[in-house]
């Protein structure tokens, strides 16, 4: 399984982001909900260091709730408060504002005692390409002003935007870039299409995705959809007894089918990842 990354890009995005953190005071990471950990980049604490940081698990909708439930547990379990989202229906969003107002309060606090003015808090919505972020900014102002779109890597400029009296966000999300050397989770991300401009085989992805879907025992839902049992087969032999069965022997065409049934929720709410034990 080889993810292809694109260098130069992944300089750009790491000064663009480094940028937009410099100028706020509160930092919205956004995961993915359905690998909340393939979805943390490591230097992310170093890019932030000291800024409050609220922790958001969007794609909430697409994952079962007892598994939501079971992350709920985990983040607590190491000292962080999760707030889920549904960014494209905007549930778990009033939330993610209380808390950002909250940050904004602490903020002005000591600014008073420095004898400063009170301003309002600056925000700025972070993380990998495609996990909800345009979506999230969207539903922050209640309004469009970002794209959002399915293909991954749509968001770039730069502009402040007011949510309210209390709150001024970054509307360009920051991307974190998605170069990671772990290959499952990079497999993950490319899975979920959370990968940015990387370069992957689709059909290698969608074997990938039949054997991970076999480890965490989800397999039915392959069944469920296509007809076709897993049997004792690989990913491989499965992609190539599907195309046989419903494409003409074509793989390609398989493995795109594979991917988009999955990344448009065809197959369900299914998480890619469940807390370590
Ligand atoms: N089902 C579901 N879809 C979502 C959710 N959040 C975003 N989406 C959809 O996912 C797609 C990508 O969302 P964006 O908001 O564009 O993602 P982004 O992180 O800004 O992507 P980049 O611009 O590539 O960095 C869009 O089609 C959204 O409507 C969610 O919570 N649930």
């Amino acid at each position: 399984m080889t993810i292809q990354w694109y260098p130069g890009h992944i300089a750009k995005a790491e000064r663009t982001l480094t940028e937009q953190l410099k100028r706020v005071d509160v930092v919205l990471e956004v995961r993915d909900a359905r690998i909340p950990l393939a979805t943390h980049h490591p230097k992310v604490s170093q890019w932030v260091s000291q800024k409050p940081r609220l922790l958001i698990i969007n794609r909430q909708d697409m994952i079962p709730p007892h598994i939501q439930q079971q992350w709920q547990q985990w983040f607590e379990e190491h000292q962080e408060i999760p707030y889920f989202t549904n960014a494209q229906q905007g549930d778990g969003v009033d939330a993610v504002v209380r808390a950002t107002k909250q940050a904004g309060e602490q903020l002005n606090q000591k600014r008073q005692q420095r004898g400063m003015l009170p301003r309002p808090v600056r925000a700025v919505v972070i993380g990998f390409p495609n996990v909800g972020k345009s979506a999230l900014i969207n539903r922050l102002l209640g309004r469009r002003v970002v794209e959002s779109a399915r293909r991954a890597g749509v968001t770039r400029k730069l502009q402040w935007v007011r949510i309210s009296k209390q709150i001024e966000l970054l509307d360009a999300p920051g991307v974190i870039p998605s170069r990671i050397e772990n290959q499952q989770d990079a497999l993950k991300l490319a899975i979920c299409e959370d990968i940015g401009e990387a370069g992957y085989d689709n059909q290698r992805v969608a074997a990938g995705m039949v054997d991970l879907f076999q480890d965490l025992q989800i397999h039915h839902k392959l069944t469920d959809r296509y007809s076709l049992a897993i049997a004792s087969e690989n990913g491989e032999s499965y992609l190539q007894a599907l195309a046989d069965q419903r494409f003409q022997g074509d793989l390609e065409r398989t493995a795109r089918q594979l991917l988009n049934d999955f990344r448009k929720g065809l197959l369900g709410a299914i998480a890619l990842e469940i807390p370590p034990s």
